[in-house]
């Protein structure tokens, strides 16, 4: 009991005097007012009644630069500016922010790609691109189709008037992973790891102000102190431990496996790992990834391929339910491209299809707020000037070592000035002529939405998501409909991932689902 307070005092302790001796040099950036020292602006930020309650609001009074109060009295910036939301996202001076990296550490150890920073980054991306281009994408659509056929059955299973989608869309997405990056089935995966999958995942969409406090102490901890501190008996750390544990044994053991198989002249490159070994090479000069290297990837490939997904799913369909006429044209759509030859169909030349999953990426982009740290002084170029505090005329933002920027993924992708004065509704036609996006500067690896983020982090399996996703919608609204229940309308909720909630607060989308074909 003392040893647990002297640690919780030796905590505030160094996060009080790293507080209070910086300064930031951002402090006549204008902004909301703070209405607490303790919190900050960051209740407002993540735990408002429904994500963007304040955020769209301070959009809208501030631009897309403005400061925020982080917790202890720290300033935040808040950037959705697209000219300077390419620089940071491109330049070196900026990485993960503490609380995302201590989240990859944690999770990952220090070498999965998340982890890795500068040439070894890139050099790992190099490697992991060879399972993640468009022809190695395109094979895994027969996985993708057998996830679809499952998510169909167990629709058909369930005769209740709603459903949760949510978990269904969560396991059909670890399905996925597993298969075409493992080549394992979601049985091969074990008990012991789905179930502590189910808890990650709910954990990861939970978001409560403690937590907030939490993640704000411990960002401002040295790393070493904050490895030390994951061993605290909490359900929390129990959870990511385990998760690790059991994600480096499942990648063992199918790295083992794959290279038992290749030694017996069997072919194991149907899948992202196989690939990756790469043992059997016909050029001698090209090498496959160390097993060890592919085996710290495990944790969060799964993770990172897995909710990003199932959310993005469960928040298109909640859409479609509520615009039932463009639900019925997509379907038409969906019918007539399919038809008598599902499995040769050319995904990428369905308009409304695409304009759907462009659209759902737009509005509900699973990282909302991704935070970012400035490695030195830095100097971040902007659109469009902005008048600081004290009158001055600024057409760039100095920042110092340290400063805490948040690309505010969410508010960028509902900037009217780039989207259109109905940036904050949900309407696929914007993508049917051409693209809506009326900026200069090119972001994002597809569509000029940020929702892959862009850059040398661009997300590693956008391609995978895409592709996947076109699939399971086919699937489900050509075969299915979906309409709101009367009495559970869904919520935004922001955690670890923008996540919908319902109205007892748990993660999920209820929905009415009838079989129609
Ligand atoms: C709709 C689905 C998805 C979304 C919206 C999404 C979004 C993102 C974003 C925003 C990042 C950058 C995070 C940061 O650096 O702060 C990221 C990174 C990453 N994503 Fe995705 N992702 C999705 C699906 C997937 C899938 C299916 C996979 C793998 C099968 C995957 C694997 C990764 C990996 C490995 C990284 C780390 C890349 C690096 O640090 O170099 N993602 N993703």
């Amino acid at each position: 009991m003392i040893s647990a307070t002297v640690l919780i005092a030796a905590i505030i302790a160094v996060a009080l005097y790293r507080v209070l001796h910086r300064k930031t040099g951002i402090e006549n950036i204008p902004g909301p007012p703070s209405p607490s020292w303790i919190f900050g602006n960051m209740l407002q930020l993540l735990l408002p009644p429904s994500y963007g309650d304040y955020e769209f609001t301070w959009l809208k009074l501030y631009g897309p630069i403005y400061r925020l109060k982080e917790c202890l009295g720290r300033d935040r910036l808040m950037v959705s500016d697209p000219l300077a939301l390419q620089y940071i996202l491109n330049s070196a001076q900026f990485v993960h922010g503490p609380i995302a990296e201590n989240f990859v550490y944690l999770l990952g150890g220090m070498k999965n790609v998340s982890a890795v920073r500068g040439d070894a980054h890139k050099q790992l991306r190099t490697a992991l691109n060879t399972g993640f281009t468009v022809a190695a994408v395109k094979n895994y659509q027969p996985v993708f189709e057998k996830m679809a056929q499952a998510l169909t059955e167990q629709l058909e299973q369930s005769s209740a008037s709603s459903i949760n989608i949510s978990p269904l869309l969560s396991t059909a997405t670890l399905g996925a992973i597993s298969e075409a990056v493992l080549g394992c089935s979601t049985q091969d995966l074990g008990e012991e790891f789905v179930a502590n999958n189910c808890q990650f995942v709910l954990l990861a969409s939970s978001q409560s102000a403690a937590q907030i406090l939490a993640n704000a102490l411990g960002a401002l901890l040295p790393t070493s102190v904050f490895n030390a501190a994951v061993y605290l008996p909490t359900t929390a750390f129990r959870a990511i431990r385990k998760a690790k544990y059991l994600a480096e044994d499942l990648g063992r053991r199918v790295v083992r496996e794959k290279m038992d198989a290749a030694r017996q002249g069997l072919e194991i490159d149907s899948d992202v790992y196989g690939q990756l070994l790469n043992p059997v090479q016909s050029d001698s000069t090209k090498k496959g990834m160390s097993e060890e290297a592919v085996v710290a990837q495990t944790s969060v490939i799964l993770i990172a391929g897995q909710d990003t997904t199932a959310n993005t799913l469960a928040f298109g369909l909640v859409e479609l339910a509520r615009h039932p006429q463009f639900q019925d044209q997509l379907r038409a759509e969906i019918q007539s491209t399919l038809g008598a030859n599902p499995h040769d169909v050319l995904y990428d030349s369905m308009p409304l299809l695409n304009a759907f999953i462009k659209e759902t990426l737009r509005l509900y982009p699973a990282v909302a707020l991704a935070d970012r740290v400035a490695l030195a002084d830095a100097v971040i170029p902007i659109t469009k000037e902005i008048k600081t505090s004290m009158g001055e005329v600024i057409t760039q933002i100095p920042v110092r070592k340290g400063q805490l920027v948040t690309l505010a993924i969410a508010s960028f992708q509902r900037l009217e000035s780039f989207w259109g004065a109905d940036s904050h509704q949900f309407k696929p036609q914007r993508w049917l002529e051409g693209s809506p996006y009326k900026g200069e500067t090119s972001v994002g690896p597809y569509a000029n939405l940020l929702s892959f983020l862009g850059g040398p982090r661009t997300c590693l399996g956008w391609r995978f998501a895409i592709l996947e996703m076109q699939v399971l919608i086919c699937e489900l609204v050509g075969k299915f409909s979906f309409t709101l229940p009367k009495d559970d309308p869904v919520r935004v909720r922001s955690a670890t991932l923008l996540s919908p909630a319902m109205s007892n607060g748990e993660k999920g989308a209820l929905l009415c689902v009838m079989r129609i074909l």
